[in-house]
């Protein structure tokens, strides 16, 4: 009988505040008293139980976990194991909010108080409850119960019986929920700087009988995983925090790929109810356990007496994996798994979401396979009616031979024939004759001799097929494997192409003075636009989607400089400047011919040659006015443009001293990069004012353009009588808030630059991977067509009824009578 093991559970949470408050739109939702989630376009995801954003956790528990929580006390080994991305509710639905209001709790505490009601209808003695708690972050392991900081000994391993456990760890009693509240404490306390580890809590009901011998032992073990980041969220991110989130992912491949398979049992539903007697033949350690506060080792639990078939197969294949190992006893045999789905409903999550979906709907049909006995007994008469079958073809086939036939099909015939009469048991059934052949009573027509051999025919096939189960099995993952990092490949491409075409975009724009439309949006939305395709892993989509993000949002910020670029040469400032200028410099004419301020910073430089221009007649013209009255300074413009050059030159020298010993290494980074910005965005206003001098009618015709222009720069004709010390103040902010983007650009460079070697690394990872894969499926097909060609051939050599049997069937060929009394 098949049985189902594994259900699953998805609970949209719903929008948090800080999610209204950005008018987030909701793409995922429940239709009442349906079983499936809806994701904005229809797309409709199947599962268990589906929990919209308005379910009590009292629901969720009641509906999806208590009905398990009864088979605890019949000794079955129950897992709750919460998936989703971070800050999807996860640990909302276990643990509930860390206040008293009974409707928070989550599904622990309600599952501690339906044990505890238990312990006291019962009057307390029969039942013990104990907790113990890892965290896992990579490959360490933490106690989250132990008052011990170091926690040396705690590692897994594991026991005689092969089965994984965490030696080391601490195990608390648990006699009512204060001893509860006191272990969420030790937990919060031990992991609150951790929160981005896997969080694995087992709690062991052990039920004692009248007598020592029928104790029942089981376990829950509940599972807060932890989640990834969505991309939005890591752009401006530490990049600790990223690694992190790709780790995340990493770590949850595994689990993912083994709740994607088909099954994930084979053992029978009897194995898992343990009784002492079992635990004292059975002289093992706990089930994924324990060592008691006093360090004694305790027999404890024992919940699986053999290792399922398949999920061992699905087991080794990620025997590399901690979290896999951790999970590997409670995942196999008949243990009862609810896998709970916890997704947010937000639009900026919709990619995750989705493939969340996807696996809830791919994990949920999984059934242990009690049924194995009959599965053989099938097989055995299919192959037994097989080798009467291939008897029968063999006595026609010899008949067929005295009619007048093409001698070529004559000759086919007698090869086949003389080949089938070599085999071992084809002589005695080789004089069948068809007529007499009753195919309904093959099966019926074994002896003990046909038996034998066809039990061992059967054992044979068995194993074949078995091998064919696991080799398709792997053949699927690889296929998988496959296509995912086909599709990977593509998406990079894809999102390469995308930011190169932004980039190119973006160098054509600036002529306009504005941004392309394509980067109006703020990275985060840029990242996540358009109709993304879905993965069913998370790990993989964080990487080149990032990579794309950042990239888009350094170039925002690029374009944002430029744009802050135009500030400086406003019309306005600079009328003002040149005005109040040119009567300073009338006043101070000699000091500005002679120039001797070349060390000084650029704000003080800069200053005297944007005086240097002369006044017209108008005193204070308009900003036509001022550039079309230029002419009648170009003899002091042409001095202060060779002081320009002058300084340009030196500037640039500086420049590209500081910049060799940065890369020598001589000197501090960010003091270095700071000059080194400083100097960059001063040649370029020296640049600039050296164009317009060099040309002043261009310079009148952007003055035109940009007084007449778009409404932003229109609405800073309010700033056209800024005195000279308050244009200078503005232009030095302005320049400084340059040099302040141009430091970060330079930063989010690095920062791709670093981005684009983790994205190589990976890829080279991947390829390698993928190189790998495709040898083993290359492997697998050759001997999936192996074992495919023995199979044949041991259903060509079934076995032959007995010679007794055959005189039966040939007696009543030739009479047509007799077969009936001689079979029965
Ligand atoms: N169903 C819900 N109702 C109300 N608030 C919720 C619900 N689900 C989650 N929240 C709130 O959302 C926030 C994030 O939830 P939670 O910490 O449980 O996420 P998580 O998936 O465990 O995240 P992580 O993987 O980072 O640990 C919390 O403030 C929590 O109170």
């Amino acid at each position: 009988m098949m049985e189902k093991v594994m259900r699953v559970a998805v609970r949209i949470r719903p929008l948090l505040p800080a999610e209204l408050r950005l008018n987030r739109e909701i793409r995922a939702n429940v239709a009442a008293d349906s079983r499936q989630v809806t994701l904005a376009g229809g797309h409709a995801f199947p599962c268990d139980f589906a929990f919209g954003p308005t379910v009590s956790q009292e629901r969720i528990y009641c509906s999806s976990v208590k009905p398990l929580v009864s088979s605890l006390f019949s000794g079955r080994d129950l897992t709750v194991l919460a998936y989703g991305q971070a800050g999807s509710g996860k640990t909302y639905t276990l643990s509930g909010k860390h206040n008293d209001r009974a409707g928070d709790r989550g599904v622990v505490w309600r599952v501690c108080e339906d044990i505890f009601h238990e312990m006291t209808a019962k009057e307390h003695s029969s039942l013990i409850l104990s907790a113990c708690c890892v965290a896992l972050c990579g490959d360490e392991l933490r106690d989250l119960l132990s008052p011990d900081a170091k926690q040396k000994n705690l590692r897994i391993t594991e026991d005689q019986n092969g089965r994984t456990v965490v030696s080391g760890a601490v195990e608390i009693p648990l006699g009512s929920m204060k001893d509860l509240q006191n272990v969420f404490k030790c937990m919060s306390d031990m992991n609150h700087q951790h929160s981005s580890s896997h969080t694995l809590l087992w709690l062991q009901l052990k039920q004692c009988g009248t007598s020592s011998q029928d104790a029942l032992l089981s376990t829950l073990l509940v599972v807060d995983l932890a989640g990834w980041e969505c991309v939005s969220g890591l752009v401006n991110a530490d990049p600790s925090r990223f690694k992190r989130s790709l780790q995340i992912s990493t770590e949850l491949r595994p689990l993912v790929d083994m709740l994607q398979q088909d099954r994930l049992t084979l053992s029978s539903p009897e194995s898992h109810v343990h009784t002492s007697q079992a635990l004292s033949s059975h002289a093992h350690k706990p089930h994924t356990l324990l060592t008691q506060l006093d360090g004694s080792d305790l027999p404890k639990v024992y919940t699986h007496t053999s290792c399922p078939l398949v999920h061992s197969v699905s087991a080794q294949t990620h025997t590399h994996s901690p979290l896999v190992r951790l999970l590997q006893n409670s995942l196999s045999g008949s243990a009862q798994t609810l896998l709970l789905v916890c997704v947010s409903p937000a639009q900026s999550s919709l990619t995750d979401t989705a493939s969340c979906l996807m696996l809830a709907t791919r994990a949920q049909d999984k059934y242990s396979h009690a049924d194995l006995k009959g599965e053989h007994t099938r097989q055995r008469s299919v192959l037994g009616a097989q080798g009467c079958l291939m008897q029968h073809a063999a006595a026609l086939l010899e008949e067929l031979q005295e009619y007048s036939l093409s001698p070529c099909l004559q000759q086919r015939l007698s090869t086949w024939l003389d080949a089938y009469k070599k085999t071992p048991h084809a002589s005695s059934a080789s004089h069948h004759k068809s007529g007499t052949f009753d195919v309904h009573q093959l099966p019926g027509t074994t002896t003990d001799n046909c038996d034998e051999i066809d039990a061992s025919l059967i054992a044979d096939a068995h194993s074949c097929e078995q091998s064919l189960q696991e080799l398709k099995l792997h053949c699927r993952l690889q296929s998988e494997l496959l296509v995912e990092q086909k599709l990977l490949a593509d998406g990079l491409k894809r999102d390469q192409r995308t930011s190169e075409g932004g980039g190119q975009r973006l160098q054509s724009s600036p002529q306009t003075g504005r941004l392309p439309a394509h980067l109006n949006d703020p990275p985060a939305c840029s990242g996540m636009a358009g109709n993304r395709r879905v993965r069913s892993s998370p790990c993989n989509l964080s990487l080149e989607r990032l990579s794309a993000t950042i990239k888009t949002s350094n170039q925002l910020l690029l374009a944002r400089l430029e744009e802050q670029e135009q500030v400086p040469r406003l019309p306005s400032v600079r009328r003002t400047k040149e005005t109040e200028g040119r009567v300073e410099a009338q006043n101070k004419d000699k000091k500005r011919s002679a120039r001797p301020l070349l060390n000084r910073t650029w704000t003080r430089k800069h200053s005297p040659d944007l005086s240097s221009s002369t006044p017209d007649s108008q005193g204070t013209p308009g900003p036509r006015g001022a550039c079309e009255g230029q002419g009648s300074v170009s003899e002091s413009r042409s001095i202060g443009v060779s002081a320009l050059l002058l300084e340009k030159e030196r500037l640039q020298k500086r420049r590209d001293d500081l910049s060799g010993h940065l890369a020598e290494g001589s000197m501090g980074n960010e003091q270095g990069d700071g000059t080194l910005h400083q100097l960059e965005e001063t040649i370029e206003a020296v640049d600039a004012v050296i164009g317009m001098r060099l040309h002043p009618d261009q310079q009148g015709a952007t003055v035109r353009r940009l007084s007449d222009g778009s409404a932003p720069i229109a609405s800073l004709r309010g700033l056209e009588d800024l005195s000279l010390q308050e244009a200078k103040a503005l232009f030095y902010m302005y320049l400084g808030k340059a040099v302040c983007l141009r430091g970060r650009s330079a930063s989010q460079q690095r920062r791709v630059c670093e981005l684009e070697e983790l994205l190589a690394s990976e890829r080279e990872q991947s390829s390698r991977r993928l190189q790998q894969l495709e040898k083993e499926v290359f492997f697998y097909r050759s001997s999936s067509r192996e074992l495919r060609r023995r199979l044949k051939e041991l259903v060509q050599d079934a076995p032959s009824p007995p010679s007794s049997q055959a005189s039966c069937l040939r007696g009543s060929g030739d009479g047509g009578h007799g077969q009936g009394g001689a079979l029965d």
